[in-house]
């Protein structure tokens, strides 16, 4: 498809597009998206989102590695699969018209975190100083749940989990047992912050426990 015949901004795209490039080279370091896993994503307009195309290695993409989808999860202007998780990004999108940027990794402490509190369903965070990174958060003494979800491969149905997790109020992430945490927000910068706010309050919880045993 050229630049006349796509339905959306190609210029933009190529944007975006190296935005995800840069940042997700920097979560691959940190090791946070092992053996091809994690998928990434930007608000393109109104109806679609530029993605990372499934199962490729997210330390190593290049703009081949970045398609775009509209809202339905569908492809548009490319032959590649986009993410087996694109329901999980484009239901945020059609839903909240304020959110620019999913992005889905795959750490060690979100993994363990998952598994340690799946039956809990969530992960309490409060009395962290760091809880004032989430947008809309004013004070440290703020309290927030981090909710985990059921693990399965039936992405409408996980998708439908999340919408009841969407109805119950204002949440910039969650953890889905065993497998990892999808974190979002209005800018890439601000998905990254709360991406990186969400990994550090995982992590400073598993130590307490492993220090509290
Ligand atoms: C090898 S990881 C299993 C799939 C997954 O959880 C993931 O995040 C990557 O899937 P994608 O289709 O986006 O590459
Ligand atoms: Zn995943």
């Amino acid at each position: 498809m050229n630049a006349h015949d796509a339905p959306f901004d190609t210029a933009r795209l190529q944007v975006l597009a190296d935005d995800i490039i840069a940042n997700v080279r920097e979560l691959a370091l940190a090791g946070w998206t092992p053996a091809t896993s994690s998928n990434f994503s930007q608000r393109l307009d109104d109806r679609h989102a530029a993605i990372t195309v499934s199962g490729r290695d997210k330390g190593r993409l290049t703009r081949d590695d970045i398609m775009v989808v509209d809202f339905d999860g569908k492809a548009v202007g490319s032959d590649h699969r986009p993410s087996a998780e694109t329901l999980l990004h484009t239901q945020l999108y059609r839903r909240f018209p304020e959110v620019g940027c999913v992005l889905h990794t795959h750490s060690h402490n979100q993994t363990v975190a998952s598994r340690l509190y799946g039956d809990a369903g969530k992960v309490h965070l409060a009395g962290y100083e760091l809880l004032k990174a989430f947008a809309g958060n004013q004070t440290h003494e703020t309290e927030l749940d981090l909710p985990v979800l059921p693990n399965t491969q039936d992405m409408p149905a996980l998708a439908a989990q999340v919408e009841g997790l969407l109805d119950a109020g204002p949440l910039w992430g969650y953890l889905i047992d065993g497998h990892g945490l999808y974190a979002w927000g209005r800018s890439m910068a601000e998905a990254r912050r709360h991406l990186d706010a969400f990994e550090f309050l995982i992590g400073c919880e598993l130590d307490l426990l492993r220090l509290r045993r």
